[in-house]
């Protein structure tokens, strides 16, 4: 049977892209997107968030100073439209370059909305076309709660956007966006309200750091509402409303929703190929990210896999699957260690062993806890409250885990992965010379 495509990836995020770039030498690829080329990271994601956490963390890190040589004569703040017009200068490039690269590189492109009639054929905006092997990349998509006044709740695409200085706002959640989101309004001045339902932020980070976390932003003004079940949404005027089981809360400009990312399938009509979801949400892979359908597989954010749903996994899957569809490899998924941070000003980040496994089995772990405050770089930067606990195991005493809570901790976890990853012992680290003084002159500490 002569297919119109050997290969149709549904998606152009960064999980999509990265296997029709893979395949494209190979394979006759289509790979179709109905939004923005680009996906979520680099338009309403990582990157732009980032832009934002750059501006709020440059504040900060300055007030670390105060005192230290660095005189404050007005106060440094934050201008939030010309913020907001920075990350556009950024993001509003984002789409046309990515489809100039799928261009140069001679890949089929279309824009449309995509969805399966059958194990072979997809359905682009009324045109029918069939593949050998079809790729589910959609990704996630914020849930917002089905309450009364849903139609008033934002999300972090509206956020990211906001061009006018938000002045109040509540955040329904405390999970990654919502501590995120909650870090750069609070930072900029606004007056941050977080309603979480249980009395947890972070719940995939250890409870002493995420409680520091928590503390953190308390102490820079963010009022954290625990045990609250929002129950409605309302609007009076030009303000919100948030009603929770014990109280109302007036005077919001927005009220955004950071509950989780559901997969984001309601388009694709997957039964009318037969591909299943999992019972967790996702839509059900095997070890191989095929479906319940043999020659169609998801990948990143829209698959039920085992690893944390982030833009370095959904390149590893949708790599993985272009290696297996052309032949290269036949061995199941292996996922290499994954590094997680939130950019929570200081960020908390988590590689390898978490201390949750490690407290559960002291016979082959043992957790040194550091203060980072005596090293030469937290020092420098007047970080009081760096710390980081590393997991060692007690055979080979190596370091197989660690948890970092400081700023610019993502460049501290890097080199954790990167140890841990490969292996790395004490002797090991001898055998480089770093720049010094920097972080990485600092590691020699670890083996004082
Ligand atoms: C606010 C925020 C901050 C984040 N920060 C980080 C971070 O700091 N670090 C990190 O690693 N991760 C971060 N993430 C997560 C990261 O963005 C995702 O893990 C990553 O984008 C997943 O890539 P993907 O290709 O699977 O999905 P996506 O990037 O969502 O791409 C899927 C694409 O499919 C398209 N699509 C959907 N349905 C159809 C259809 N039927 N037909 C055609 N096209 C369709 C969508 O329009 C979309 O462009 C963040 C996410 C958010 C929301
Ligand atoms: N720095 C990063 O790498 C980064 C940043 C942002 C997002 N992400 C990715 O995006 C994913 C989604 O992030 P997220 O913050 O939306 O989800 P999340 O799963 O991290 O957090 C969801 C939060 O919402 C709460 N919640 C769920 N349903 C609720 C309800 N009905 N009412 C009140 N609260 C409710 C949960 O208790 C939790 O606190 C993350 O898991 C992560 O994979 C990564």
């Amino acid at each position: 049977m002569r297919y119109d495509y050997d290969v149709v990836v549904i998606g152009g995020g960064p999980a999509g892209q990265q296997v029709a770039y893979a395949l494209a030498d190979k394979k006759r690829v289509l790979i179709v997107e109905n939004d923005l080329w680009g996906g979520t990271c680099p338009n309403r994601g990582c990157d732009p968030k980032k832009m934002l956490y750059g501006v709020v963390e440059a504040k900060r890190q300055t007030s670390l100073y105060q005192t230290k040589g660095l005189a404050r004569t007005a106060e440094l703040t934050v201008d939030w439209p010309a913020m907001i017009d920075f990350k556009d200068s950024y993001t509003s490039k984002i789409p046309g370059a990515t489809e100039g690269g799928l261009r140069q590189a001679n890949i089929h492109h279309n824009r449309g909305t995509a969805k399966l009639l059958s194990n072979h054929a997809i359905d682009l905006e009324g045109e029918e076309l069939s593949a050998d092997k079809i790729i589910i990349a959609t990704g996630a998509k914020a849930a917002v709660p089905n309450i009364p006044g849903a139609e008033f709740i934002e999300i972090s695409d509206d956020f990211l956007n906001e061009k006018v200085f938000p002045e109040k706002i509540a955040i329904i959640g405390a999970g990654y966006v919502a501590i995120e989101l909650a870090n750069i309004a609070v930072t900029a001045g606004v007056e941050v309200h977080v309603f979480q339902r249980d009395h947890e932020i972070l719940k995939a980070f250890p409870a002493e750091y995420t409680k520091q976390v928590a503390d953190n932003l308390i102490q820079k003004g963010v009022h954290f509402h625990w045990n609250a079940h929002v129950t409605r949404v309302e609007k009076t005027a030009n303000e919100l409303e948030v009603s929770t089981d014990d109280e109302t809360v007036a005077g919001f400009k927005h009220v955004y929703a950071a509950t989780g990312r559901p997969a984001n399938v309601a388009a694709l009509d997957l039964s009318a190929a037969g591909v299943e979801m999992a019972e967790t949400g996702g839509v059900k892979v095997n070890e191989y990210l095929q479906t319940t359908v043999e020659n169609i597989y998801a990948i990143g954010d829209v698959a039920a896999s085992p690893a944390p749903k982030l833009t370095p996994v959904a390149g590893i899957e949708g790599r993985y699957v272009a290696k297996l569809i052309s032949g290269e490899i036949s061995e199941p998924i292996h996922y290499p260690t994954i590094a997680q941070l939130v950019f929570a000003g200081p960020e908390l980040g988590q590689v390898g062993v978490s201390l949750d496994v490690a407290k559960k089995n002291p016979a082959e772990y043992e957790i040194k806890v550091y203060d980072l405050s005596g090293w030469y770089t937290y020092n420098r930067i007047q970080d009081v409250s760096a710390q980081t606990s590393v997991v060692v195991n007690h055979d080979s005493g190596m370091i197989v885990g660690a948890t970092v809570l400081a700023t610019n901790a993502e460049e501290l976890l890097n080199y954790f992965a990167e140890m841990i990853a490969n292996g790395h012992t004490s002797e090991d680290l001898n055998k480089w010379v770093p720049v010094y003084p920097s972080v990485a002159s600092d590691l020699q500490y670890l083996y004082e």
